[in-house]
């Protein structure tokens, strides 16, 4: 940073948010020469993810899949004779919180020279950041405040004390019976884990589950949880909700039907983390959401940038992380007055939030896609031709568990001859999804594709089986 500048602010950068994302930023524009970082953190360092969203969830999941994994191969199923330990595995999950205490994060800040700050943040003018007393200024700031969780407007539900994401993935005991709300990510994983933990759990759905995703996603998901012994209930909405002197929940559906548990957990989707921000202070509207450009600079600033969630890009924690790089490189290259490379695939650019986001949902079968749909891609006027192939006939996966079902697909750009989406469900499909990543990153050709030859027998034989499918180059 210049002279000049340096003298101006108390920062180079002040970040406002420790999340994964937040955490980022201040490192990638540090290790490019930024001197002068913090970090505003209100709760946690390490933000929801590491403490009541993809570790813990994770976590509540890997037993149960274990434990099927082992069932589903002869010789190994008759050596799983026991029940889930559901104590040992909320032990072995709240390990993965560091029992949401983030000493071991706050000292990485401070081994990276990064100031942490702890309290509220909130824009109070452009280059000024209020933090409880403090008034802050920074040569560029970055909100990476995160998401919040949307609770649907039902009667009864706010005063039912319904969990939400946060006391799903943090709680102490696994209720008798849980119902769930939202057939989304979120709700699909915790109806799954809680499911393999003992609960009898009833999934409400108001479309099909995972709507975004190729069809047969959902379509195999319900099938493998009902089979797992989940209820669930698709077009349906709960229209009121009650929590008697017994502490059950009572949800009443649209016709009329009652449905009652311990618990209900409400998964219904999340909106950026924009209240109480101070976005009125600089001239931006919290109702319209966080415009940004691809260094993820907000419209209309020079510096102020806004990255990860709360930007509602693609609310996942490696894609925000993907801005997070692109971001605190922009941000130290402009500060130094250094060229900066904006153009799309350039270093500080973050392009593949538009062509290639990977998507993994930890179910059972597991859910693992990149790019675009084939919908969506023609919505998009793409000519795409898409091909299909059955998992479950290729030897690699047979030999991975037997009676393995799944499924792949493909979308192809016609025009450029490549691919530019893959869905994979099934068993440990989630390993195949960075091939496809590459494959749509790279612009491999179709023709070249056919020269990435599969090792016999793995499951990613189904790379062949779907270019046979496709065809031969003419
Ligand atoms: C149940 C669940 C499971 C998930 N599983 C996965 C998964 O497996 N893989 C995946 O990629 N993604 C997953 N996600 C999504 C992932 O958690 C988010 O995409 C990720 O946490 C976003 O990171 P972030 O840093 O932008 O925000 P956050 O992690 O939300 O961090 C934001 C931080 O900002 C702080 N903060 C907010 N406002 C202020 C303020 N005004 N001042 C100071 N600090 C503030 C917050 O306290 C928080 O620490 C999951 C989400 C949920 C809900
Ligand atoms: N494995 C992962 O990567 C992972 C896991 C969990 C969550 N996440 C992230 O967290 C975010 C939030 O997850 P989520 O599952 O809450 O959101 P989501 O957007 O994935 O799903 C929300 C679901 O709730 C339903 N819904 C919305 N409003 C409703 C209403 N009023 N009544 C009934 N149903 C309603 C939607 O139809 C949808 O099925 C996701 O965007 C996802 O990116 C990621």
């Amino acid at each position: 940073m210049s002279t000049s500048a340096a003298d101006r602010y108390d920062y180079d950068l002040v970040v406002v948010g420790g999340g994964p994302v937040g955490e980022n930023v201040a490192d990638y524009a540090a290790k490019r020469g930024v001197r002068r970082v913090a970090v505003v953190e209100s709760s946690l360092v390490g933000g929801e993810c590491s403490y009541w969203a993809c570790m813990p969830s994770k976590a509540l999941l890997r037993s149960g899949q274990a434990i099927r994994a082992a069932r589903r191969l002869d010789g190994a199923r008759q050596a799983v004779t026991g029940t889930i330990d559901a104590a040992a595995v909320l032990a072995r999950r709240s390990a993965f919180t560091d029992g949401w205490d983030d000493a071991g994060q706050a000292a990485w800040l401070a081994s990276a020279g990064i100031d942490l700050l702890r309290g509220h943040g909130r824009l109070a003018g452009p280059h000024a950041v209020r933090v409880g007393d403090r008034l802050l200024t920074a040569g560029a700031v970055a909100l990476a405040t995160g998401s919040v969780p949307v609770l649907p407007d039902v009667p009864g539900l706010a005063s039912a004390a319904p969990w939400g994401t946060r006391e799903a993935t943090a709680a102490a005991h696994v209720p008798p019976r849980l119902l769930v709300v939202g057939g989304g990510v979120a709700g699909v994983e915790l109806a799954l884990a809680y499911s393999s933990l003992g609960s009898r759990v009833i999934l409400l759905s108001r479309s099909g589950l995972l709507d975004g995703e190729e069809p047969f996603v959902g379509e195999h998901l319900a099938a493998a949880l009902a089979a797992e012994g989940v209820d669930v209930r698709l077009g349906v909405q709960p229209t009121r909700v009650d929590r008697d002197q017994q502490g059950v929940v009572g949800v009443t559906l649209e016709d009329g039907a009652v449905l009652r548990a311990e618990e209900i957990l409400v998964a219904t989707g999340r909106r950026p983390s924009t209240d109480d921000l101070g976005l009125d202070q600089v001239g931006l509207d919290p109702s319209r959401g966080l415009a940004v450009d691809e260094t993820m600079r907000v419209e209309g600033t020079d510096w102020l940038y806004a990255v990860g969630d709360v930007n509602g890009r693609a609310l996942l924690t490696h894609q925000g992380k993907y801005q997070a790089r692109a971001a605190g490189e922009a941000i130290a290259a402009r500060l130094q007055g250094a060229p900066l490379d904006d153009a799309p695939w350039g270093a500080h650019a973050a392009t593949a939030d538009r062509a290639a986001v990977p998507r993994v949902v930890f179910t059972d079968p597991e859910v693992a896609s990149v790019g675009l749909t084939e919908a969506r891609a023609r919505e998009q006027g793409l000519d795409v031709r898409a091909v299909e192939h059955d998992l479950g006939a290729v030897a690699g996966a047979r030999l991975h568990a037997d009676g393995y079902t799944g499924r792949a697909k493909i979308v192809v750009d016609e025009g450029r001859g490549v691919i530019v989406g893959a869905t994979f469900v099934g068993q440990d499909v989630a390993e195949l999804l960075h091939a496809a990543t590459i494959a749509i990153v790279g612009e491999v050709t179709i023709d070249r594709l056919w020269h990435a030859v599969p090792a016999y027998p793995t499951v990613s034989e189904v790379w062949l089986r779907l270019l046979e499918a496709y065809g031969r180059p003419a």
